[in-house]
């Protein structure tokens, strides 16, 4: 990844104390790390069990319920994201993944609980609030605008406009001179994820997989420090599989913390450095992707009452449950 093409680093880092911030590295002492070798390394020893402290969480959560009438959707009891790396959300269907998702990026307020990003509580805030804040989202089903361009929809992705505020909009030099500059912002992360030749296209004449990358590289024009992205695989085909999955490490690389949802294990495996596991509302086991496939809390979860059932089909339950039907091409 070329340096000039990177997001606006990510900032505000508790362990980032000395950190050039531009190139997502920590200084400790005497020597650099990487903020996602300093992650993967804060991760080793934990024990995995739900809930467990990390050494540099970046979100943490506690009692966060949400009911729908007589129905618990969420009941964590206590979470934490650790900083630097990626971290899969994963459990049966209607866990409650998408909705704990939305508890923590205000897109819904819980009935009760508390939750913090960088130490300061999400509490009443709204997802555009959170944004700024530098907690991003994506959606299961991609929100980007079909009657705009590839263009405008990357420029709504800013936030904080000086155009937007009254005493600015009366000195067009300040809102110019940023239009400018979001729209450089814009096409240069246009670029990154290959879209650029389309920027005048209609973002409704994308495939399903454009529209993914597209809202990923929307939700990078806020420069967020976490980026949540709810099933990015879903409806997107084997060969942008492979594009995606490289954008979703080099996220990581460059210092920016990733909680995704996901059904396709393949991805789990292959990217995640921690995972964590929800039933029927509530967090039921956590841990390294290797040891979470085969731990029978999780087996238990994804087979219901058939424990009898061999380890060795968890993955094929889970494949089956989500097969992709909308799957087409870039
Ligand atoms: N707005 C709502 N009104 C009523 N019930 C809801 C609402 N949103 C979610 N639910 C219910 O809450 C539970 C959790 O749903 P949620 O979508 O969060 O699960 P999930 O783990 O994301 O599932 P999936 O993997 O299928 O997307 C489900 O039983 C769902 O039907």
């Amino acid at each position: 990844m070329p340096a000039d093409t990177s997001p606006t680093p990510a900032t505000g880092s508790t362990s980032m104390s000395g950190s050039t911030g531009t190139t997502g590295t920590a200084t400790t002492t005497g020597a650099t790390r990487s903020v996602a070798d300093q992650g993967r390394a804060d991760l080793q020893g934990l024990a995995t069990e739900p809930g467990v402290r990390k050494k540099d969480p970046i979100v943490v959560a506690t009692d966060v319920r949400r009911t729908f009438g007589g129905l618990t959707a969420v009941d964590v009891e206590h979470v934490e994201i650790q900083r630097g790396v990626i971290t899969a959300l994963i459990g049966p269907n209607g866990a409650g993944k998408t909705t704990f998702f939305n508890l923590l990026t205000g897109f819904d307020q819980p009935d009760s609980g508390s939750w913090t990003f960088n130490g300061t509580s999400l509490k009443g805030k709204s997802a555009y609030k959170v944004a700024r804040l530098g907690m991003v989202r994506t959606f299961q089903l991609t929100k980007v605008l079909s009657k705009l361009t590839v263009l405008e929809n990357m420029r709504m992705g800013a936030t904080g406009q000086r155009g937007e505020r009254f005493w600015a909009g009366a000195l067009p030099f300040l809102w110019k001179s940023q239009e400018q500059e979001i729209t450089a912002r814009a096409r240069e992360l246009l670029g990154r994820f290959k879209l650029d030749a389309k920027e005048e296209d209609f973002a409704g004449s994308l495939s399903g997989g454009q529209r993914k990358l597209l809202e990923m590289a929307r939700a990078l024009m806020v420069g967020p420090e976490l980026v949540m992205l709810d099933e990015p695989m879903a409806g997107v085909n084997p060969a942008l599989k492979q594009s995606l999955l490289g954008h979703v490490k080099s996220l990581r690389e460059e210092g920016m913390s990733v909680l995704f949802v996901e059904h396709d294990m393949d991805m789990v495996r292959d990217i995640s450095d921690w995972v964590i596991v929800m039933a029927q509302g509530k967090v039921i086991a956590e841990g390294p992707p290797r040891s979470i496939m085969t731990d029978q809390r999780v087996i238990d979860a994804y087979l219901g009452a058939h424990h009898d059932t061999d380890i060795s089909e968890l993955e094929q339950v889970v494949t089956a449950e989500h097969e992709q039907p909308k799957e087409e091409t870039a």
